[in-house]
Order: C-alpha cells, then sequence, then structure tokens
C-alpha cells in the first residue's frame, strides 16, 4: 500500500466566539470551523483542497502545520503530531500563504534567503543546490538584490514559493498560489509546480478558487463546504455531479436580441455583449463555429465555472 504522509481521522476544530449582547451581557458561540474531517494523502500527490469562503479550509491547514490544536479527532504529517511536534515537523514541511509573505519586506530576496537558510539550519551546498534550482525555474536571477517591497505581486509569489522549497520539504502547503497573478505569472507557478511534484515526488495540498490550478495540477480534489468534506475524487467527477457550466462571452458588432444556437443558451446580456452557458464537460469549438457562421462576431472568450458555481450546482443537484 501507498505510504500515507497526511493522515487526518474525524479531525474537528471549534471556536468559541463571545459576543456582546446588550450593555454588560456577553453571549457564548461555538463555531464548527472543521466538523469530522478524515481523508490521506498518499506521498507524492497533488491534491486540490477547495470550497467557498468560510468552509474551513485555512483552518484545516492551520491544523497540518501545527499553528492550532485540534478540538478532536487525530491529525498526522509525515508521522508527526502536528501540534505537539510544530519544530521537528517545520523542517519536513514548507507553506505558502498568496494573501501573505513570509519574506522581509525590506530585505532583497537574497538575504530573506540567507535568514531562512539559518532558520531552517540548511547546511550550504544544499541550500546553494536549492536556491540555484529555484532562481531558474521560478526566473529569479534579476530579483535576487531587489528588496520585496518593490516586487510585483506575481514575483513576490515567485519568491515565496523558493522560500517555502529551501529546505527540501517533503508537504508543501499552498494557500491560494495563483491570487491576483497575471496570466503569464500564473502559467510559470503552475509549470514549476507541476516539474516540484514530478520530479521531486513532493506531497502538495493546493487550496484555491482558481479551478484552472486545479484542472493542470491534481487529479485529485476534495471539495470542503461547512467544515465537512462533501467530496472526494477527480475533477471530472465533480463537474459532473455539478452539471457545471462554462460562459462564452461574445461581443457582436452591434447590440442584438439573445442569439441562438444549439447548444449553448444565451444567460445575459448587455449592449452588443452577450453571454451563453454551454456544459462543462463540452467543446466550446462547435458553439463558436455556429455563432461565427450566423452572427457578426467581434471577440469571443471562454469563462470558467469558479468554485463557488461548481458547489452550488452540485448541491442544486444533489
Ligand atoms: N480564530 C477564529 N475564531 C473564530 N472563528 C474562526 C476563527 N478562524 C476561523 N473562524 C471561522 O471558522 C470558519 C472557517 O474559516 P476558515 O478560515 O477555515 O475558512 P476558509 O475555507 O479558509 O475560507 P476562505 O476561503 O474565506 O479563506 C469560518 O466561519 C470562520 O469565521
Amino acid at each position: 500500500m501507498e505510504e500515507a504522509v497526511i493522515e487526518l481521522d474525524e479531525l474537528r476544530k471549534t471556536f468559541v466566539v463571545r459576543r456582546r449582547a446588550g450593555r454588560l451581557k456577553r453571549t457564548r458561540h461555538e463555531v464548527h470551523a472543521v466538523e469530522s474531517i478524515s481523508f490521506t494523502v498518499p506521498r507524492g500527490e497533488m491534491v486540490g483542497y477547495i470550497g467557498p469562503n468560510g468552509a474551513g479550509k485555512s483552518t484545516t491547514i492551520k491544523m497540518l502545520t501545527g499553528i492550532l490544536t485540534p478540538s478532536g479527532g487525530r491529525v498526522r504529517v509525515a508521522g508527526l503530531d502536528p501540534s505537539r511536534e510544530r519544530t521537528a515537523l517545520a523542517q519536513r514541511i514548507g507553506v505558502v500563504f498568496g494573501q501573505r509573505t513570509t519574506l522581509w519586506w525590506d530585505l532583497p530576496l537574497r538575504d530573506s534567503y540567507q535568514l531562512m537558510r539559518r532558520m531552517y539550519r540548511i547546511e550550504e551546498p544544499r541550500f546553494r543546490k536549492n536556491l540555484d534550482r529555484c532562481v531558474d525555474l521560478l526566473d529569479l536571477g534579476a530579483l535576487l538584490d531587489v528588496p520585496v517591497r518593490q516586487l510585483s505581486l506575481g514575483q513576490r509569489m515567485r519568491g515565496d514559493i523558493a522560500a517555502a522549497l529551501l529546505h527540501d520539504p517533503e508537504v508543501l502547503y499552498l494557500d491560494e498560489p495563483t491570487i491576483g497573478l497575471d496570466v503569464i505569472s500564473k502559467a510559470k507557478v503552475r509549470e514549476f509546480l507541476h516539474d516540484l511534484n514530478a520530479e521531486r515526488g513532493t506531497t502538495v495540498l493546493l487550496t484555491t478558487h482558481d479551478l484552472t490550478d486545479i484542472e493542470q495540477l491534481c487529479k485529485r480534489v476534495m471539495v470542503i463546504d461547512h467544515g465537512r468534506l462533501v467530496y472526494d475524487g477527480d475533477l471530472g467527477g465533480l463537474h459532473a455531479i455539478g452539471e457545471s457550466e462554462r460562459t462564452l462571452v461574445v461581443d457582436f458588432e452591434r447590440e442584438l436580441p439573445p442569439v441562438s444556437v444549439d447548444g449553448a443558451r444565451t444567460v445575459r446580456t448587455e449592449g452588443p455583449r452577450q453571454w451563453l452557458a454551454f456544459p462543462a464537460g463540452a467543446s466550446a469549438a462547435p458553439v463558436v463555429t455556429a455563432l461565427a457562421e450566423r452572427y457578426p462576431l467581434v471577440d469571443l472568450s471562454v469563462r470558467e465555472p469558479d468554485i463557488e458555481d461548481v458547489i452550488a450546482r452540485m448541491y442544486a443537484g444533489a
């Protein structure tokens, strides 16, 4: 059997919050952020961990890193109990939060990496090797002497990914690694993660709102909602359950009544622009051909369903 690197067994986290109720009174509420989640991730797998806002994703990741202590259940990462053995675990995992940086704002990237080397006690040859590899594959050469605050979001994200990998972690948690990035930066980050997983066998748990990240990187996706695991399988299966749709955004030469073509339906019109929905599993080509034959097209683009949409449909169909 494949070795499990991440193991969760009926893991729970409840927060107690006190709210003001009147001038002096405070009432006590329990927030069940994670309610009995169980799953395992074998070594070398790259898994998507998705769900709507407030579903419990960050709380799970915080328990996997040891930042938060579970209220119940069991968690093991690389054979360690994260909250009890947090220091030992830190040597085995890497974490990247898209919305925050672990780098020193006023220091050049190079100096941040030196500080990481000391914090993680990485021997010089290993540090050199890993840094050279990241600099090469993430295109960081020209940025090493730039203070972090002067980097663009995409450059900073690449810098953060490198920082998380200098100590050769077996497991990498990525929380929204492509958020706010342009198309080229997204592609660069995805290609790097793909190669990292393929070449080094790093186990990756990826949280994202961008379904294309999952499509391009993960065979397996887990969906969490209201603190519970509601799906564990491949993305195709998720689309099938949710009967999700992609949207063709079409600009015509002039304002038209809602157009009609086989395989798609107009869901919105605004001036010369119309939005046509079609099944996510189908090709856009026949719809585009039919449109081009019958209507004066100026431009078009395809919009992927977002995760909220897929999950909402999953419930609607259930
Ligand atoms: N420290 C805390 N104290 C009280 N409630 C909390 C705390 N942290 C999270 N929560 C609550 O727990 C629930 C799950 O939050 P969590 O941040 O894990 O969701 P998420 O899936 O990561 O959401 P997002 O996609 O918005 O980041 C939410 O209802 C949130 O308000």
